[in-house]
């Protein structure tokens, strides 16, 4: 489990809070998923945290309920920008945003037509295969920029695959909330073919 301070453990709990009541009119996320938010959704997204220095700016691709957007906003004090192209998901992630007091800007388009200033990192979670997160990645991330993605048992046969199309440095770190799951971490990536 990730330490995180009294404050931050609280705004968390606002997020829990209106997570819960929202999910009743609009699915964020699944219903029988909602006694399990905090291992299955909230500790899975702060693992990234401590990941991620200080000040760098981050871009969450298909935010949905704010997973990990909204945690890393709350949990590392960074600008977090959250591209989501479902409007009434974005209407929470705003009031979200407000009532967690979270250093966030929602963009309410498709990734394709989302032009924010580029970020230091690229996070997403249960979005598409890494060759498909790349090529929205790469435009959206600096050149020094790191991408940080959440992926479950797929993980390395989704690396394998990705290789054969860009040059990339990579690593995997095992996840500590979903056994067989991974976090994969890129830089330096450009498309080959
Ligand atoms: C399976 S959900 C995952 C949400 C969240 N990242 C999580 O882990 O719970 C995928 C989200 O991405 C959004 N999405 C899918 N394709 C997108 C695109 N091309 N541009 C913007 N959002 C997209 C969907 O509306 C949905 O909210």
């Amino acid at each position: 489990m990730t330490t995180v301070s009294r404050e931050t453990h609280e705004r968390l709990e606002r997020f829990a809070d209106l997570l819960v009541q929202w999910n009743a009119k609009i699915n964020l996320v699944s219903p029988r998923d909602i006694a399990q938010l905090w291992p299955r959704h909230i500790e899975d997204s702060l693992q990234l945290a401590e990941l991620i220095p200080e000040g760098k700016t981050i871009t969450d691709l298909g935010s949905g309920g704010g997973f990990p957007g909204i945690i890393l906003a709350i949990a590392t004090g960074n600008p977090v920008t959250l591209i989501e192209s479902d409007q009434r998901k974005c209407a929470f992630l705003r009031e979200a945003g407000r009532i967690c007091e979270a250093r966030v800007t929602v963009i309410a388009k498709r990734i394709e037509a989302a032009s924010p200033p580029p970020a230091d990192i690229i996070t997403a979670r249960a979005l598409a295969p890494l060759n498909r997160l790349l090529e929205w990645a790469r435009p959206l991330l600096k050149e020094d920029g790191f991408c940080l993605f959440l992926k479950g048992q797929k993980a390395q046969a989704e690396l394998t695959e990705a290789s054969a199309d860009w040059h990339m440095s990579h690593s995997i770190i095992p996840s500590r909330t979903d056994p067989g799951g991974a976090i994969i971490k890129v830089s330096d990536f450009k498309r080959v073919v």
